[in-house]
């Protein structure tokens, strides 16, 4: 049975230990170690089958002692959100990125739902920025985000008022059915949002089949003209500006498409993601970050809160590297035959690691300290810190240019940000336009440390797992945030070996 084991706070650690299942282990624990040392006396008078055996069962055993070690003392966090107020003056402000890169296998529709559900979180608005790096660098996604910026202002309002809990508009109409609300003046709302989002999905479609007149000679679309996908500069656009900071507005909405040019690698997700660090550190410089690829959606409004609990609850920040997010899916297939789900890790080992060190960085779904990812470790450590990176508070500008690349706008965010103070002077996002176009540009961090020591890590088709074990070597412990275990959902493969389909298949549904 689950037992608190420290006192309440803005989470508990929940020990999930069975006594059960560990009388279990120890027992086929005792039948393995007897039945290797079976096989060690009477291994003289058995010949090679014996040997071959021996060894088999050695390598299980020792594979079984790993995974059981792992999940020996499994944990669960819980979070209490509704403590955040007591216990700190005010909620920190945290960018939000989403990544696309291709249009045909990444339909907008979809980005433009996951931008939504992020848009709508219970957080206040003027402390969140979403910003969205677009590889495939389509005036498609561009005006969806546009279009989706003009439904925000309708639908955010109506999920707050509604308390609705399926931010992603097309999850929340899915359903032939009309929510249980008798009020007459919540069914008009209703009709009337899913009229918006009818509308909103089908001008997106339009515009993803090219049935609508673009004219990008001129306008708000010109800087896509006469372009080729991986060979542009570097484009950057303030879809909707906060101007005021205000808590009921929307948040900022930020379109990056970063430079490439043909002889430039670009380093797939994880070179957008710097990109991204970048950017946002000029305009916005949120000590947190969150990232979300465009097949996933909020599913819980308050994600943002609970993930805090986690960040600013702890004793000091080494313990919370990170926090991170399961991945699930919905819409999966009976049984999971493709094992979506991650049942296995998720459950049982999942629990475990968090009882350890926590989990490993997955890519997606991951709220970062971005003083962490500009590969400082957390303060209170110190000295010791210098000797585990060469990021830290006290740089000289000459150590900051050689690590931060040659923009002085960038150097001083990233100064606030190692010495943890908040953005002192903000400016109007437009007139970083410049500076933000210069850290997109391809060519900025040649002679950095950015991919190297600062960053997502370059070197490996997939970000998080060089990235993740880097950090795990310069911070104490990580957080799974298994508490709201399907806040955030993705899109799963529902057949063949092709993961790209299903993903076509979901965002056409409401075109
Ligand atoms: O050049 C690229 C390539 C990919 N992406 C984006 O990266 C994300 C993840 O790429 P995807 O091909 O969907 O990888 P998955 O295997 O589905 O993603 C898992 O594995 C990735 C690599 O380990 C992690 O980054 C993801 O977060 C995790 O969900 C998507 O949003 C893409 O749009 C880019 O922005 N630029
Ligand atoms: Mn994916």
């Amino acid at each position: 049975m689950a037992k608190a084991i420290s006192p309440p706070n803005l989470y508990d650690k929940v020990s999930l230990q069975n006594p059960l299942h560990r009388a279990f282990d120890v027992t086929i624990f005792v039948l393995l170690i007897s039945l290797l040392v079976y096989r060690l006396l009477h291994f003289s008078s058995n010949g090679f089958a014996w040997l071959l055996a021996l060894l088999c069962e050695s390598c299980f055993t020792f594979t079984w002692v790993l995974t059981v070690s792992t999940k020996w003392n499994p944990v669960e966090y819980r979070t209490y959100p509704e403590r955040l107020s007591q216990k700190i003056q005010e909620l920190p402000p945290v960018d939000m990125f989403v990544t696309t890169a291709d249009p045909e296998l990444e339909p907008p529709i979809l980005t433009v739902n996951t931008v939504i559900s992020l848009l709508a979180v219970d957080y206040p608005a003027g402390k969140l920025a979403c910003y969205v790096s677009d590889d495939g660098c389509s005036p498609v996604t561009y005006y969806s985000l546009v279009e989706a910026s003009k439904f925000a202002r309708l639908w955010v309002p109506f999920c707050k008022k509604h308390d609705i809990q399926d931010r992603a508009p097309f999850r929340y109409f899915c359903s032939e059915e009309v929510p249980l609300n008798n009020s007459l003046e919540f069914q008009q709302e209703y009709n009337k949002m899913k009229d918006e989002y009818e509308e909103l999905a089908t001008k997106i479609n339009d515009a993803n089949k090219k049935s609508i007149d673009w004219n990008l000679s001129s306008g708000d679309f010109a800087a896509f003209s006469n372009i080729e996908r991986k060979n542009h500069p570097a484009i950057i656009k303030v879809v909707w500006e906060n101007k005021g900071g205000i808590s009921d507005e929307l948040p900022h909405l930020i379109y990056i498409s970063r430079e490439k040019r043909p002889k430039h690698p670009h380093h797939y997700k994880a070179g957008a993601m710097n990109v991204l660090t970048r950017v946002s550190g000029l305009m916005t410089n949120a000590p947190f970050i969150l990232n979300l690829d465009c097949d996933m959606f909020v599913n819980n409004p308050n994600i943002v809160r609970h993930a805090m609990c986690l960040l600013l609850g702890s004793r000091n920040e080494r313990e919370s590297g990170f926090v991170q997010c399961p991945q699930y899916f919905y819409d999966g297939l009976k049984h999971d035959p493709f094992g979506n789900q991650f049942e296995v890790l998720h459950k049982y080992l999942g629990n475990g690691i968090g009882g350890i060190q926590g989990p490993f960085y997955g890519g997606t779904g991951c709220f970062h300290r971005r003083k962490v990812i500009y590969g400082a470790c957390p303060h209170d450590i110190g000295i010791q810190a210098k000797s585990l990176t060469p990021v830290h508070g006290d740089l000289t500008e000459k150590e900051q240019l050689k690590i931060f690349g040659n923009s002085k706008e960038l150097i001083r965010s990233a100064a606030h940000a190692l010495q943890g103070k908040a953005n002192t002077s903000p400016r109007l996002l437009p007139n970083l336009n410049e500076a933000a176009k210069q850290v997109a540009g391809c060519g900025y961090e040649y002679g950095t440390s950015w991919g190297k020591e600062v960053g997502w890590q370059y070197g490996s088709a997939t970000e998080d797992i060089l990235t993740g074990l880097l950090i795990h070597a310069r911070v104490l412990a990580f957080r799974s945030l298994h508490a709201t275990s399907s806040s955030l959902l993705g899109v799963c493969s529902t057949g063949g070996t092709n993961r790209d389909d299903p993903t076509k298949e979901v965002g056409n549904r409401f075109a």
